[in-house]
Formats: C-alpha cells, sequence, structure tokens
C-alpha cells in the first residue's frame, strides 16, 4: 500500500517528529511539508535531523496545500486545526495531534481552553479499552496530549478493575519539548538548566479535564483528579508518579494481575519486572511506554510510575499509530519500541 500524508506544522516540535517516523514508515509517502511564519524556508533549515526532505520548502498552511491526500496531520497550536479538519473531506484520514478534538464535554473546553468547542473526534490512545475498535477505519482521530497519555496509562488498569478508589493524585515530569519551539522567557536556556520548576499548579493545568475523561470513561463513574506537572531540565520525556487509595484487601499480586491483564498483549506498553523503576531514557525516540506499580502498606496506597517520550507516543508516535489503525495496516508499523540511552 502507498499511501499519501501531508503534515501541516511540519517546522515545529511535533510535526517535526510525525516527519521523523514518516521517513521511516514503509506505506507512506510524505507530500506537503506546511508551516506558518516559516512558511518559503527550507526544511533543512529548520529541521536539520531531517536529512532526507532538507531541501523541500515549506509551504502556507492552507486548505489546497492540504487537500488531495490520503492522510493529514495537523501540528499547530490550539484552535489552528478545526477550520482546516473540517474543511478537508471524509475521503482524508485527518490526525489532530493538537487539543481541539479531544475533550467530549463542551464546558470543560470553555474553562480550559476558551472560545467555543468545535466537537470531539475518536481518541487517540487505543489501549483503552474498546478504544481500538473505534480506530480502526477512523477518519478523524484527536491524539491525546502527552501528559494524559502517560497519566492515564499509568493508572488505567488499577481503575478498570476497581483495584483503587476514584481519586487520583498525578505528579509529572517533563522536559521542555513539551512547550513547543516557539520562544518562551520560561524555557531559555538558563532558566531551564540546573532548575526543576512546578507550573499549572492547583487543578489549572488543561490536561486535567482529559485526564479525568479518561479515566471515568474506564471507572465507569466519575474520577477525581489532582495533576501538578513539573518542568526538568531534559529535552523530551515524561515521568508520571500517579496514586491512589487502594480498596481494602488489595494486594500487590492483584494489582500486577490487572495490570498484565491490560499490557500482556500491547505492543507498546510494557509492565516492567518487579524492582525495576520506569526512567525516561529507556523509551526516548520510540513508541514505548513503561509502567512499574508499587504498594504503599503504610497509607494504603497505589504507586504507579510510568514513561514516554512526550514527542513520540506522547504525540507523534500515537498520532502514526492511530494512523496505521485508520488505514488497515498493521498498528505497529514504522514504530519502535527501542529507546536511546544514555
Ligand atoms: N510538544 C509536545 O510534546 C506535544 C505537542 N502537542 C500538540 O502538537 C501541536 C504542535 O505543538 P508543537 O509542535 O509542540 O509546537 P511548535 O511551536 O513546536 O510548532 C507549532 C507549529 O505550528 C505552526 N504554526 C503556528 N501558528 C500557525 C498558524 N497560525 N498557522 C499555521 N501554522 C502555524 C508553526 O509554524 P512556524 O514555526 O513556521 O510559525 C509550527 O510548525 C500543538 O497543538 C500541541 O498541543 C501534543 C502533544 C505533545
Ligand atoms: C512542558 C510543557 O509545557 N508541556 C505542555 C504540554 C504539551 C502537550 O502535550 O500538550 P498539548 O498537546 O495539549 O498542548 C504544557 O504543559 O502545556
Amino acid at each position: 500500500m502507498s499511501v499519501s500524508a501531508a503534515i501541516a506544522g511540519a517546522s515545529g516540535y511535533a510535526g517535526g517528529e510525525v516527519l521523523r517516523l514518516l521517513l521511516g514508515h514503509p506505506d507512506v509517502e510524505v507530500g506537503t511539508l506546511t508551516a506558518g511564519s516559516n512558511a518559503g524556508e527550507r526544511l533543512g533549515a529548520l529541521q536539520p535531523h531531517l536529512l532526507p526532505l532538507a531541501d523541500r520548502v515549506l509551504a502556507d498552511t492552507t486548505l489546497d496545500q492540504l487537500a488531495g491526500h490520503d492522510v493529514v496531520f495537523l501540528a499547530l497550536p490550539h484552535g489552528q486545526s478545526a477550520a482546516i479538519a473540517q474543511a478537508l473531506g471524509d475521503d482524508t484520514v485527518v490526525v489532530d495531534c493538537g487539543a481541539d478534538f479531544r475533550l467530549t464535554d463542551p464546558g470543560e473546553w470553555q474553562a480550559f481552553y476558551g472560545g467555543e468547542h468545535a466537537g470531539s473526534w475518536p481518541y487517540g490512545l487505543p489501549e483503552l479499552p474498546g478504544q481500538r475498535e473505534l480506530l480502526r477505519g477512523a477518519r478523524r482521530i484527536a491524539v491525546p496530549g502527552c501528559y494524559p497519555t502517560v497519566s492515564t496509562l499509568a493508572v488505567a488498569p488499577a481503575v478498570g478493575a476497581d483495584l483503587v478508589r476514584p481519586d487520583v493524585t498525578v505528579v509529572a515530569a517533563s522536559g521542555t519539548s513539551g512547550a513547543g519551539k516557539a520562544a518562551k522567557a520560561h524555557l531559555l536556556g538558563s532558566e531551564v538548566m540546573g532548575n526543576a520548576s512546578a507550573y499549572g499548579v492547583g487543578g489549572v493545568h488543561r490536561h486535567t479535564p482529559e485526564i479525568v475523561q479518561n479515566l471515568s470513561a474506564v471507572a465507569g463513574v466519575p474520577v477525581s483528579v489532582g495533576f501538578t506537572p513539573l518542568l526538568v531540565p531534559m529535552s523530551r520525556g515524561i515521568l508520571a508518579t500517579v496514586q491512589a487509595p487502594l480498596v481494602d484487601g488489595v494486594d500487590l499480586a492483584a494489582v500486577r494481575e490487572a495490570y498484565a491483564a491490560a499490557y500482556d498483549h500491547e505492543p507498546f506498553v510494557h509492565l516492567l519486572p518487579e524492582g525495576q523503576w520506569p526512567q525516561t531514557q529507556s523509551v526516548l525516540g520510540s513508541n514505548a511506554v513503561q509502567v512499574q506499580v508499587a504498594v504503599d502498606e503504610r497509607v494504603r496506597r497505589l504507586v504507579a510510575v510510568a514513561v514516554v517520550d512526550n514527542l513520540a507516543k506522547g504525540t507523534a508516535g500515537a498520532a502514526v499509530q492511530c494512523m496505521n489503525l485508520a488505514l488497515g495496516l498493521d498498528e505497529a508499523t514504522g514504530l519502535s519500541t527501542i529507546g536511546l540511552a544514555p
């Protein structure tokens, strides 16, 4: 099969990572690459690691440039996807890396993003119960946020098996690429190097309602989620620590059994052997998520730790995984589980 794919936002981090993965995908031919302020620029000037297409010139992000492809990846800022996505025909598979179509509740969209809610599309986390079936043959896919991916996968098996109470606390440390390429004051080298900081504290980060949506769907009851993001001095990766009160009588064996049942057959989510704890470098550049669990008997809480590459399984890898499902290809085509260490 040969599939043509365009990328809107190819000058950015997420679009660049989609392109990196598509360059290694045996069934995809890379079509138009677009940008915003960098339209007209050579790709090689902005993404020097993507050598095979260094001389490609980035086009304007318009419907005309994107139409006519089998697949269009949108890697644009929030609010920029809806108009283009709605104008592309149903014969095109549209995979949106942004947030525009992730939330089902217009009230939550309004509260955390503001402005009009564009709607919701099949959510691109195939590892959630029943979700893979919705993604097979889908024409529109909303790729999850990076923190929601790793936080949801860290605790979903326990929530789904009623091993914990529906009261989840997430603390997750992210590398700086999660914030995108555009220069921001708190991301200047001297602010980031040798520094760890909290932000979006107190339930105000826009990924909170997305984690709530995911875990509530898995639990079948509303799940309360407290989420604190941290910024740490590395370029890629997220390490999430997720805690929840254990239901009486639940022990580590029951927890590990639930995680094994959920993930043993998954190509990208791996429960580590007992005693081995996830670290971000094990998943860098790969589509893998590594998870470990413990029972803290003194406080009767589940502690789950998970890592993801925010740009790979946290965005672009998930986008390609979902494209594979939408097109009826093997889900793992063009994706690796091999990390990059040290
Ligand atoms: N970084 C991450 O870890 C993750 C990112 N995402 C999502 O992916 C999307 C892209 O994020 P990211 O790559 O990090 O951001 P970047 O800032 O790195 O890239 C943004 C891209 O969008 C283009 N762009 C900006 N404004 C416009 C516009 N008005 N019209 C057309 N193109 C425009 C930019 O082009 P130019 O530079 O030429 O102006 C650039 O190509 C966002 O929705 C983000 O939420 C999702 C999960 C994780
Ligand atoms: C470190 C950092 O700043 N991370 C970003 C999350 C990026 C991401 O995955 O999210 P969206 O696709 O929803 O933008 C943030 O906290 O806003």
